[in-house]
């Protein structure tokens, strides 16, 4: 079994016991399930950086990358930064994350947030509402296009932004429906974890204008961005890059400076 097909099959038992122990009324009456949402597909589209900056304490490619931050501060610093969005991880046994700190997140900045997450059935839209997410994410590779369709028809009428995340062509194919905002390329094989941008380079030019563009994973340097900008892409997801020095923020701000001189 791939590591993918792991995460999954824990995230079916996972969501057995949380339906027990966190009812749907439950999550429908929170205070955040109310608050109107912001748009990051809007965000991007407005934005000179186009930087989504993740919180990432380790990962099943390299393990460790951080442990010893506060979230609220690891946010405000992003957002002090200039990045256009947030992503928090809140898969907790390969990620280390939490649906708390999601709300820590949601607490410090005013900005897009993502809830990125393993998404395979509609409680974890309300789930990620009623934390204060703006924007969830859909993995191609793990969903068919009827539960693309139906995930991403449910987020829209909560008011989230949708990033369908692709591969290869074959799930680029199979994904393209107007319920969709961005469009994300994961330069990260996820069954292999070989990164290379060159996947975001080819699959370009087969991704709609309707959609925003957004490159994942395994970017390092302000060159890869100002490559990546002429195919067309808008976002950019950057975890491991920032989190893996004391200070995301300042790193995040540094990168930025230089991608706009
Ligand atoms: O990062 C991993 O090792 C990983 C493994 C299996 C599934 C997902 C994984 N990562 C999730 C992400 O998509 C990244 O955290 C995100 O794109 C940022 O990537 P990076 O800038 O390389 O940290």
């Amino acid at each position: 079994m791939n590591i993918l097909d792991k995460i999954i099959a824990d995230k079916h038992k996972e969501l057995l016991l949380k339906k027990l122990v966190v009812p749907v009324s439950q999550l429908e009456n929170s205070a955040l399930f109310k608050r109107e949402t912001i748009s990051l597909a809007n965000a991007l589209r407005e934005s000179k950086s186009g930087i989504i900056a993740e919180h990432k304490r380790r990962s099943p490619s390299k393990s460790i990358i951080n442990q010893s931050l506060n979230i609220e501060d690891v946010a405000r610093g992003y957002e002090h930064a200039g990045v256009s969005g947030i992503s928090v991880l809140t898969d907790g046994k390969y990620f280390g994350g939490s649906l708390d700190d999601l709300l820590y997140a949601r607490a410090a900045v005013k900005m897009p947030i993502l809830r990125k997450e393993f998404i395979i059935d509609e409680y974890q839209l309300l789930e990620a509402k009623a934390h204060g997410a703006d924007v969830i994410l859909l993995i191609a590779a793990v969903l068919e296009r009827e539960q693309i369709k139906q995930l991403s028809e449910f987020a829209k009428n909560l008011g989230l932004d949708v990033l369908l995340e692709v591969h290869n062509e074959e799930e680029l194919k199979k994904s393209i429906m107007p319920s969709l905002d961005m469009l994300g390329v994961n330069n990260r094989n996820l069954k292999t974890f070989e990164v290379s941008t060159q996947i975001s380079k080819d699959l370009s030019e087969k991704i709609p204008d309707d959609f925003v563009k957004v490159s994942e994973s395994g970017i390092s340097s302000v060159e890869a961005i100002k490559e990546l900008k002429q195919y067309g892409y808008e976002g950019f997801l950057i975890g491991e890059n920032f989190m893996k020095t004391n200070n995301p923020g300042e790193n995040a701000k540094k990168f930025i400076e230089e991608l706009s001189s």
